[in-house]
């Protein structure tokens, strides 16, 4: 077995593995990636990317069913699923190839090919054929999806995974969708949207992460409106038939079958640490079992190992992955001089259809920190800019803290809620009270009107501002 010594070995040349391996070279030249499967990231060949290209040719297709309401007509929309699909790979292919590109760019003795495995805290074997000895390890070997073995058992290649989906060369007929997280929700909607007869089952009514009670509550009766969707399937059955599954479910007490071409599997992901060998590494543990990373250093307890990314699980979100890389792959380069970087807020942003939003705190955080917070809201039914363009669903509501009068974070269901998302980060992280936050310019007539409703309500509960205009006054006095 060929030996190789370096100051820093990075596991995985994801998001997170790229970031880490460029941050560690700004202090050693000895750095090496180790990188299992294909270069080009989960983000680009099979995660975000792709699926907001589906997403893409489905707000096409509803905009064309939307036309009507405006009195333009121009019929139903002609869905090319083989055009779809074209469209979606090549412009994918071109996003992974601008990553394997960057990556292909780094120097050869920087690069290994071949699945990481611990011997010890300081010794990882790479395929059995070398052997790497690190003075630091940066773990960023991401997630996959979960998938149960026993539906696999039962209907084979019948099951796929969000990577299935996006090497499709046509659009399939059915599709039963399992679990209404994320995933679930954006490729279900996205493919209903673009003419595939599609079923999602949820097998509890909370949607998207939202704990707000009357966001997920929208949530829930707009998901029931866009699209065939059962919230509380219990009990999933698959079986095999003559051109593709019979899927049974118990809803409400009742038997349910239906027949689909395929079932996607989109149930949450698992951490791919398995092959890693961890026992190796003795790794520190919190109470729940899970490895014990500081989130500020990325480091794992007191070790020269970090984490970074997907793997942790902690949040699995693109920017985050990236920032983990960039802290882990800095302490790991500068070892043992860490230093602790404060974190971004709280962003996460759902593409369905309207998006979903959560800032900061959401609200059942903030009820189990036992903070005293008031709320104030926006009814996107009603909003001026949201009725003009005829996407006036949802609803946004704000949290501030009593005592202080701070914004705490928000929770939302709505259109464009991807740019008022980033309006409430930014304000949050600039520690801005509400009231700072009205004093911001809002024109008119933009849906940042209706995030101004929301506010004034909030200032009003909080009892440190007058209260607002009754209805739909952004043009009118109160505006
Ligand atoms: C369908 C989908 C849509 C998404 N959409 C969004 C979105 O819109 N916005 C957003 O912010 N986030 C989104 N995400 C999440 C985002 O893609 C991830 O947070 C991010 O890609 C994680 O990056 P990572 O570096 O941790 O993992 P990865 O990019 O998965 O990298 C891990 C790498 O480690 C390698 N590896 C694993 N084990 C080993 C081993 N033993 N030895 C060597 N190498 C190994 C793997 O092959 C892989 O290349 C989405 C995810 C999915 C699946
Ligand atoms: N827009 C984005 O930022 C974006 C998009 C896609 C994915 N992601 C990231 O990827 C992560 C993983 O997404 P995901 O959708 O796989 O996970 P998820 O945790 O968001 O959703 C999984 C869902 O499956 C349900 N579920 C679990 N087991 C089930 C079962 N046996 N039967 C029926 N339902 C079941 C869960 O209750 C949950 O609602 C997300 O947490 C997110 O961080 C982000």
């Amino acid at each position: 077995m060929r030996t190789l010594e370096v100051d820093v070995a990075v596991i995985g040349a994801g998001t997170a593995g790229m970031n880490a391996y460029r941050a560690a070279l700004a202090h050693t030249d000895r750095v090496v990636l180790i990188e299992s499967a294909l270069y080009g990231t989960t983000c680009a060949r099979v995660g975000c990317m792709p699926s907001k290209l589906l997403i893409a040719a489905a707000e096409a297709a509803a905009n064309v069913r939307l036309a009507p309401t405006f009195g333009v007509h121009g019929g139903d929309p002609a869905i090319d699923g083989p055009a779809v699909m074209r469209r979606l790979r090549h412009e994918r292919d071109r996003f992974v190839g601008f990553v394997v590109d960057a990556v292909e760019a780094w120097p050869e003795a920087h690069r290994l090919r071949g699945t990481a495995c611990f011997a010890d805290r300081h010794t990882i074997r790479v395929d059995d054929q070398i052997e790497v000895r690190a003075g630091r390890t940066v773990i960023a070997s991401g997630s996959r999806p979960r998938k149960p073995a026993e539906w696999s058992a039962a209907i084979g290649e019948r099951l796929l995974v969000n990577d299935d989906v996006f090497e499709w060369q046509d659009l399939p007929s059915s599709l039963a969708v399992i679990g209404a997280g994320v995933i679930g929700i954006e490729l279900a909607q996205a493919l209903h949207a673009l003419g595939v007869r599609v079923r999602l089952l949820g097998r509890s009514k909370r949607l998207l992460h939202l704990t707000d009670p009357q966001v997920a509550e929208c949530a829930r009766q707009l998901t029931h409106q866009h699209l065939p969707y059962v919230d509380d399937a219990q009990h999933l059955q698959f079986q095999q038939v003559a051109d593709g599954v019979r899927v049974g479910w118990m809803q409400g007490g009742a038997q349910v079958h239906e027949e689909f071409e395929y079932v996607l599997c989109a149930i949450g992901r698992e951490s791919n640490l398995d092959a890693l060998n961890l026992q190796a590494i003795d790794p520190p543990r919190d109470a729940q079992g899970r490895l014990l990373v500081d989130r500020d250093t990325c480091q794992l307890g007191d070790t020269p190992i970090f984490v970074a990314g997907d793997v942790h699980a902690l949040t699995p979100i693109l920017h985050e992955a990236a920032d983990d890389g960039r802290i882990a792959g800095e302490n790991a380069g500068r070892w043992p001089d860490l230093r602790a970087h404060p974190r971004r807020v709280r962003l996460n942003i759902a593409f369905s259809d309207p998006q979903a939003v959560i800032v900061g705190d959401g609200y059942a955080e903030l009820q189990a920190k036992g903070q005293a917070f008031a709320c104030g809201a926006v009814n996107w039914s009603d909003q001026g800019r949201a009725r003009v363009m005829a996407r006036n669903a949802g609803l946004l509501r704000v949290y501030g803290d009593c005592a202080s009068g701070l914004f705490l974070g928000a929770e939302m269901l709505g259109p464009n809620a991807e740019h008022i998302g980033h309006l409430l980060a930014w304000s949050l992280q600039q520690g801005l009270t509400v009231e700072r936050m009205l004093d911001m310019p809002f024109y008119h007539p933009v849906l940042e009107e209706g995030l101004r409703t929301a506010l004034r309500e909030l200032l009003r509960e909080l009892r440190m501002g007058p209260a607002p205009a009754r209805r739909g006054l952004d043009c009118g006095p109160g505006a």
